[in-house]
């Protein structure tokens, strides 16, 4: 698939009677790199996972390109082009590497694998290791890479950096820069590390108690340090 734009309108959410998100609305342009920072408990997981169909939606719209997936389950929407990372690396620990790659393939043909190999060069040397036997970085690459295969058209990352070592971070990254660059897809990160993002994304979303508190370009962002301060509670960007 290649790149899609993705519209969100007017989306509340949360988990049964308890309402997290409430009346989020942003747009991300088919290819671009949206960021969405937001302090501890603000909603940012929940939003990824209200996208991804893995929460209680309310009311509001979620289109890719033309497409309203709102009312679609998870797997539905998968196949309307949406890909989504969790936080929690949901890989197979029992499963090789290449096995937990082969559950991205959907369909398409083995050597497809190459695509993530190439991105990710230590998954192919640890191609036949447990899932179970790597390190937090590498199984964030697998997490990443098995989404990867399925050509997500639009790319929901939920802090891949999270608890690895800056190098890795960097990797990471910069793999990501790469895919974003080269890689025909539109991506959403999530993430702690401002600067990181900002670095990554065309445009910032910050979310405040489940609501948009700011939007913006990163260029924007960078440059206003009251912002920055007030509702990402640091005063300078790391
Ligand atoms: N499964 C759940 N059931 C009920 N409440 C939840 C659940 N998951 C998260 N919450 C609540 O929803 C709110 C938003 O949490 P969320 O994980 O979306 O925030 P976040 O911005 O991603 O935080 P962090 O940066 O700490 O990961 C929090 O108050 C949290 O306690």
């Amino acid at each position: 698939m290649s790149a899609a734009s993705l519209e969100v309108e007017n989306l509340s959410a949360g988990y049964g009677p308890m309402r997290i998100l409430e009346n989020v609305s942003f747009s991300v342009p088919a290819g671009s790199r949206l960021a969405v920072l937001g302090r501890n408990g603000m909603g940012k997981t929940t939003l990824l996972a209200t996208l991804a169909g893995q929460t209680r939606r309310y009311h509001g719209a979620i289109r890719i390109g033309a497409t309203d997936i709102a009312n679609l389950q998870s797997a539905p929407r998968a196949h309307c082009g949406l890909g989504y990372v969790p936080q929690t690396r949901d890989i197979f620990p029992t499963l090789t590497v290449e096995e937990n790659l082969f559950v991205g393939l959907k369909g398409r043909p083995r050597s497809a694998l190459r695509e993530a190999y190439d991105m990710f060069p230590r998954l192919f040397e640890r191609r036949r290791n447990l899932g179970s036997q790597l390190s937090g970085g590498e199984q964030q690459m697998l997490s990443t890479a098995r989404t990867i295969l399925g050509k997500p058209s639009v790319l929901l990352l939920d802090e891949p950096l999270e608890g690895l070592a800056p190098v890795i971070c960097e990797e990471l990254m910069a793999a990501f820069s790469e895919l974003a660059k080269t890689g025909g897809v539109t991506i959403v990160l999530v993430e702690q590390r401002i600067q990181s993002a900002l670095d990554f994304a065309d445009a910032v979303l910050i979310l405040e108690r489940g609501r948009v508190a700011w939007s913006g370009t990163s260029g924007e962002l960078g440059e206003n340090h009251q912002t920055v301060e007030e509702l990402l509670g640091v005063g300078g960007l790391h």
